[in-house]
């Protein structure tokens, strides 16, 4: 059991009233999970206030309530805590309530508007096979050594991040590569967190529904750079426009890398073709399983961590050769009649666009690129038209779908998208409102040679529409249908 004032160490107080020398079984910041001797951390969110469920917090067994604001009357015997930032005390406390795991391993975060699974998922599997034992917290799962478990989002909260830290520490993990989303970053789901270092990889349009600017945007992204310890290391993107900005302020040591200009690690696209690129790496020559100029800045950036981290450049070289693509990035198969289906987690304009180039450039004639693509609702809406636009304009034929459309009608999302699209480009667009439909229809345009691009759920193996979450598989489909037209 915690005592509530250690769990407090550090947590900048207002007011108290009640004991603080009392025991702590849990540590909860949602009324529903919390049970007898629980210590209640009430947040203003954004759909609700915690404050409203003090008192049934209290009805269900907590001793401790942390808040912004005292209730007008307190309830004898329970210990009440003013702070002036409950997200902050909750992340604190989070990290007490573990024992600090984060100083028991080396924690490298991730952040950035697109990569960050891919950079973080590839540097779990190259340092897991240079013999270390390794903890992966990522959008697809979180992984400690061979053991796999499902997460909800990109970036946990800090009772769930400092639990899988917990079982990380006496697994024995000795890195630990997190994703770190600006969601995250703004609720300091990191608050109490040891960083040994932090990389970025981009910065381009993503949740403006939330930031409201793209300023406030990137410098919610920089807070990671800036709050990172002495003696811990900062790489960034020097060919970003934003990468030299994010580590402007920080403290860490700083180190850059770059296709185009000058930067600390450097790398060169010498081939490219479908089921690989071969790379210049500090001049040293490289084969990777990933393509695309994107996927190069991925690579290189592994590169560069793993350097950073101790490792040698001929060991990390052979590594990097061997890792395999991650799920739902740019994740491929030929079919028998020569059509490409390719699935990829591209759900922002400059991830859709990157796609398309990487596609076209492996284009040799006349195939088409079919691209299947929606957008998300509930979410930033400004990206629909953009994504529309560089759809229709980059393939031979765009078909608009339903990504997961929330609580939003489907149809209307695909009206913003098709607001996008240029007068010359409409004739290119088909409107397919099932997503099921839209990737037969694909099946059925494609000829032999053709590109699909199924672009937007990557490795989701859900649909959720109207708030109901339904099996479905993009990769899954596209391979069942594409195999069903030849048997
Ligand atoms: C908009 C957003 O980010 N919301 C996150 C936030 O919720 P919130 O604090 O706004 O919650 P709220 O519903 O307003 O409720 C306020 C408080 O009242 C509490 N409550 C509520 C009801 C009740 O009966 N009792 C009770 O105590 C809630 O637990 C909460 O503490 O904090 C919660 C706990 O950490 C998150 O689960 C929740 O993620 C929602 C579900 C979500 O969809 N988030 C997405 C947008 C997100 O975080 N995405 C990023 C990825 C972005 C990227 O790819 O770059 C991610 O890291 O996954
Ligand atoms: N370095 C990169 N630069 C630009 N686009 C990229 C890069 N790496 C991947 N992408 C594109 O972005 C998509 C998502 O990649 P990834 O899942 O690695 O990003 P992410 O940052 O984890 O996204 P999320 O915010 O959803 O967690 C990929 O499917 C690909 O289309
Ligand atoms: N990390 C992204 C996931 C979007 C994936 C897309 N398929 C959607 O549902 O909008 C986000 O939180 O916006
Ligand atoms: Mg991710």
């Amino acid at each position: 059991m915690k005592v509530l004032k250690d769990l407090l160490y550090g947590v900048p107080l207002q007011a108290v009233s009640g004991s603080t020398a009392i025991g702590i079984e849990k540590l909860c910041f949602d009324s529903r999970e919390v049970s007898k001797g629980s210590a209640f951390v009430a947040i203003r969110g954004v759909a609700a206030d915690g404050h409203a469920f003090i008192e049934k917090s209290i009805a269900s067994g907590a001793v401790a309530v942390i808040c912004e604001t005292l209730p007008e009357s307190l309830q004898e015997g329970i210990t009440y805590v003013e702070v002036a930032d409950s997200q902050y005390a909750l992340a604190i406390m989070a990290s007490i309530f573990y024992g600090n795991p984060s100083r028991n391993l080396k924690l490298i975060g991730v952040t950035g508007t697109n990569g960050k699974t891919t950079v973080t998922s590839l540097l779990f599997e190259l340092f897991q096979k240079a013999g270390f034992k390794t903890g992966l917290i990522s959008t697809i799962s979180i992984k400690i050594g061979e053991a796999v478990y499902p997460t909800t989002h990109t970036t946990p909260d800090a009772i769930t991040i400092n639990s899988y830290l917990d079982k990380m520490s006496e697994a024995g993990v000795e890195f630990c590569f997190m994703e770190v989303s600006s969601h995250g970053i703004a609720q300091q789901r990191m608050g109490g967190l040891h960083f040994e270092g932090a990389i970025f990889t981009n910065l381009s349009h993503d949740h403006l529904d939330y930031h409201k600017t793209f300023a406030a945007y990137r410098d919610t992204k920089k807070r990671l750079f800036d709050g990172l310890p002495e003696g811990s290391f900062a790489l960034t993107n020097a060919d970003d426009k934003n990468g030299l900005y994010m580590i402007q302020n920080t403290g860490a040591r700083k180190y850059s890398y770059a296709l185009k200009t000058y930067a600390d690690y450097r790398a060169q696209i010498l081939e490219q073709q479908l089921d690989g690129q071969l790379l210049k790496i500090q001049e040293q020559e490289v084969w990777t399983k990933l393509i695309g100029a994107f996927n190069a800045y991925n690579i290189l950036a592994i590169y560069a961590t793993a350097h950073i981290l101790g490792l040698e450049p001929l060991e990390i070289l052979k590594l990097l050769s061997g890792l395999h693509t991650v799920d739902g990035r740019f994740q491929y198969f030929v079919s028998k009649q020569r059509i490409t289906a390719i699935v990829d987690y591209a759900h922002t304009p400059d991830a859709l666009k990157n796609v398309l180039v990487t596609i076209n450039a492996l284009r040799t004639g006349n195939e088409n690129v079919i691209t299947v693509v929606g957008c998300g609702g509930d979410r930033d809406k400004s990206k629909r038209p953009v994504m529309g636009h560089i759809a229709s304009e980059m393939s031979q034929t765009a078909i608009f779908t339903s990504d997961n459309p929330r609580s939003e009608p489907p149809e209307a999302i695909i009206r913003e998208m098709e607001a996008g699209v240029e007068a010359q480009n409409t004739r290119k667009v088909l409107t397919v409102t099932d997503r099921l439909q839209a990737i037969r229809t694909a099946c059925k345009l494609a000829q032999s040679g053709d590109i699909i691009l199924i672009a937007g759920k990557g490795h989701e193996t859900y649909q959720e529409i109207k708030g109901k979450r339904r099996d479905f598989d993009d990769y899954g489909i596209v391979k069942s249908v594409l195999q069903e037209a030849t048997s």
